[in-house]
């Protein structure tokens, strides 16, 4: 894919001139040979003889960028000033901040908030600890847990270099589900330890929410973390994406008009997504399913297969595929990659059968050019912001957890996971839906509420009565006052 002029690589440039010269059309006139694209120009000083301008300037990479600066400074009338990284300065300082909600401005206050008044409510909570839900930040606040083993498409990078990520699912969190979550970064490799450190923060969070843990360490620590703690524990990059790609397959099956029961898919990736896709598409009823890894096809004639991959072989590929992804991939209905770049070509998406569905999620580059790929399938899908249909897990992850919070849950189900996709995928309405609108926009106001309400409603369903949380009713225990 020839990589675009994108707001991810977009500079501002300070340049000053002489006010009556046409500099303003010889600096936008490079720019835009150079194949930059001007979108904003912000007069910062401006005098009768000279002006001093800021221009921002989408560019198609680090080295686009500073190829189109170069070419600036042989503008002869004009003086080049500083040149800023737009996605570094939002990130001076970090994305998020801890607001304090109630005012501190004397003692009455402190007295209130913190000491004395604080220890009647320590003695609450250690005499009734469910009451930690109603006293403390704990209802609301989920914990954003990683060791930067498998951050994004990048690798292991480790835990610092992960922050900016998890302080950015932090902030989606909010913007989203009104959850307060916070970033943390272990600094740990061995399961063991993972689980021993998620376990000792716990009590101040309703909800863990693992991310960019590589596999097959994540599925052990998902599946102990789950077994030993009383709240949610869910892993985005598996479930997450689950969730959406099972929703974003049932609306272009509605467009290709054809079942999920009998259509034949092929899964690139046994990995993180592809394990939890896999999972999620046999319970929604998907029957034909064939996985590929690095390896090729997974069959259980295959060697060496370990950890997952037996499973995999057991519960897929019921017509006995060998070989490679290629040989998978033809007459298929449906490909879903979670694997790595370029892995497919033209040829291989125009032999698929009729009205084909691809979905090439490999980030940031995915597995075949959806330019190519929707010249031959009918439906075209990634993970990428630049291309119609965009599959990520921030259309899932912060309903899901609106809606395990809401209900109280202590876990989450298969169920909830399929009510989740089925109303996302609703949320497309059937006269909204074409092969290029198969998957809302995060920002369309209904997607989380859609997804929290029915988590809610089946958590709910299969916890029983819930505990609903009764705010500030007084009742009056052991002679104390209990909010
Ligand atoms: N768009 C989204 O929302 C989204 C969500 C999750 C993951 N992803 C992307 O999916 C990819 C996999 O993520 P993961 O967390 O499951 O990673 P993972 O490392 O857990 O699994 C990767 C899988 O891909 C297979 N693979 C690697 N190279 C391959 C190749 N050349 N040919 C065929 N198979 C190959 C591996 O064998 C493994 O099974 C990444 O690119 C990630 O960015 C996208
Ligand atoms: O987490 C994301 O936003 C994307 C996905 O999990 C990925 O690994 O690319």
């Amino acid at each position: 894919m020839t990589p675009q002029p994108s707001v991810s690589y977009s500079i501002t440039i300070r340049l000053e001139f002489a006010a009556n010269s046409a500099a303003i059309s010889d600096i936008t006139g490079t720019i835009e040979k150079m194949g930059g694209s001007v979108t904003a120009l912000d007069v910062n000083a401006s005098g009768p003889e000279r002006m001093r301008v800021d221009m921002t300037v989408l560019t198609a990479g680090h080295d686009h960028a500073m190829s189109v600066v170069e070419a600036l400074k042989g503008i002869e009338s004009v003086e080049l000033g500083k040149v800023s990284d737009r996605t570094f300065l939002a990130h001076l300082g970090g994305k998020l901040e801890v607001k304090s909600k109630h005012p501190i401005r004397h003692r009455d206050d402190l007295s209130l908030v913190y000491t004395p008044g604080v220890a009647r409510v320590v003695k609450a909570i250690a005499e009734t600890p469910s009451d930690a839900r109603r006293l403390t930040i704990k209802r609301n606040t989920v914990a954003v847990v990683t060791d930067g083993s498998a951050i994004l498409g990048l690798g292991d990078l480790g835990p610092l270099a992960a922050l900016p990520v998890m302080e950015g699912k932090a902030a989606l969190f909010k913007r989203f589900a009104d959850i307060d979550a916070f970033p943390i970064c272990l600094d740990a490799t061995e399961v063991d330890d993972i689980v021993a450190h998620v376990k000792a923060i716990a009590p101040v969070f309703a909800g863990i929410n693992l991310e960019d843990i590589s596999a097959p360490r994540c599925f052990e620590i998902e599946d102990r973390l789950r077994q030993e703690l009383d709240i949610p524990v869910f892993h985005d990059d598996q479930h997450g994406t689950a969730v959406c790609v099972v929703s974003a397959l049932r609306n272009a099956l509605r467009v290709v008009e054809k079942d999920i029961r009998t259509v034949r898919i092929v899964l690139s990736g046994a990995g993180a997504a592809g394990t939890a896709i896999l999972r999620l598409l046999k319970a929604a009823g998907a029957e034909d399913i064939v996985v590929a890894d690095i390896d090729g096809v997974i069959h259980s004639g295959r060697k060496n297969l370990t950890g997952r991959l037996p499973w995999i072989a057991g519960v897929t590929n019921p017509r006995g595929i060998t070989g490679t992804l290629k040989d998978a991939v033809k007459d298929a209905d449906v490909f879903i990659g979670v694997s790595a770049a370029n892995i497919l070509d033209e040829d291989d998406i125009a032999a698929m059968a009729d009205r084909s569905v691809v979905f090439a999620m490999a980030n940031p580059e995915p597995e075949i050019d959806p330019v190519i790929a929707a010249r031959h399938a009918e439906v075209v899908a990634t993970g990428r912001s630049d291309f119609a249909n965009q599959i990520n897990n921030v259309l899932a992850f912060p309903g899901v957890f609106r809606g395990l919070l809401d209900a109280r849950a202590k876990n989450f189900s298969d169920r909830m996971l399929l009510a989740a996709a089925e109303a996302l995928a609703d949320v497309v309405s059937p006269e909204e839906l074409n092969p290029n609108y198969i998957i809302p926009s995060v920002f369309n106001e209904r997607v989380t509420s859609a997804v929290a309400d029915a988590v809610e409603q089946q958590a709910r369903e299969e916890m029983g009565t819930v505990d609903t949380i009764t705010g500030a009713i007084p009742a009056i225990k052991g002679g104390e006052i209990h909010l």
